[in-house]
């Protein structure tokens, strides 16, 4: 059996007050795959993130996590971290130590922890603002600390909620390169959601479209692992076409969700 990061079966989730956040969804995510989750809003996104990361239980069906069940998540290769919509980070502390904080946490010795926080500063390419304060950093490099937080306990999976919903564009491109750099030099599985399509074809290697009422997948779309996330990819025919397929499958599944909604 192929080991899977995340096996969901038949998940469902009903909120308290009766809102089916969720549809039955049955979905593997494999090593090294780079997901992202559009679709339009109250789809359920934010919901099956949180399933994964288990900050919602299912209704009904079950997940799996490397093939075991949560208790096996935080074990060695089997780390998972998530990056949140805005980067809550700690005004009162330095980027470093804000970085260290999980391994703070953990009560990881300073001598081990540095090094590491180090190595994380320097994969988002902010050594040099190490002593700086959250107030004295642009919005991009707010972002970067939170995803050099996340990176700094080496996850297998990293989860994000539409991180970089926030930046300009040329900012958000270029952490989607970085993103896609790290994830193809490491073994780091992502699932993100995302509002902009064209974040989602150039860096995913699968898409999963999703509709709502109730929220479910409406489609998959693979994208070649392949192909190198640069520059050149983002000025090709290639993506251009992968944008215009994704833009069709998203004005499908918002019409099948309207006409759910409406039935
Ligand atoms: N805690 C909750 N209690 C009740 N209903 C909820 C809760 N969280 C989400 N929902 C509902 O579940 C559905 C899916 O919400 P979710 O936030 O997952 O959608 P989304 O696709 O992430 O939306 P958006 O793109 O707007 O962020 C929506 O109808 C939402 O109102």
């Amino acid at each position: 059996m192929q080991e899977t990061v995340i096996s969901i079966q038949s998940a469902e989730k009903t909120f308290p007050n009766g809102v089916q956040g969720l549809a039955p969804i049955t979905l593997d995510i494999f090593p090294k795959e780079r997901i992202s989750l559009i679709g339009p809003s109250g789809c359920g996104k934010s919901t099956l993130l949180k399933l994964i990361a288990n900050l919602h239980q299912p209704s009904e069906g079950s997940l799996s996590w490397w093939n075991k069940d949560f208790s096996e998540v935080g074990k060695e290769n089997h780390r998972l971290s998530f990056v949140f919509q805005e980067p809550t980070l700690m005004p009162w502390s330095t980027v470093r130590k804000n970085v260290r904080l999980p391994l703070d946490l953990e009560g990881i010795a300073p001598a081990v922890s540095e090094p590491r926080v180090q190595e994380a500063l320097k994969v988002v390419g902010l050594e040099h603002a190490a002593e700086r304060f959250p107030a004295q950093l642009s919005g991009g490099m707010k972002m970067r600390v939170s995803i050099a937080r996340a990176l700094v306990t080496r996850p297998n999976l990293l989860l994000m909620d539409e991180p970089f919903g926030a930046l300009d564009e040329l900012t958000r491109n270029r952490l989607d390169e970085d993103m896609a750099n790290l994830c193809g030099k490491d073994d780091l599985t992502l699932l993100f959601v995302t509002h902009s399509l064209y974040e989602a074809a150039f860096l995913s290697t699968r898409v999963m479209v999703m509709a709502a009422h109730p929220g479910r997948i409406f489609a998959e779309y693979e994208i070649d692992p392949a192909i190198p996330r640069d520059e050149a990819f983002r000025l090709s025919d290639t993506f251009a076409m992968i944008c215009q397929d994704l833009s069709k499958l998203l004005i499908e599944a918002s019409h099948s969700s309207l006409v759910a909604k409406v039935a």
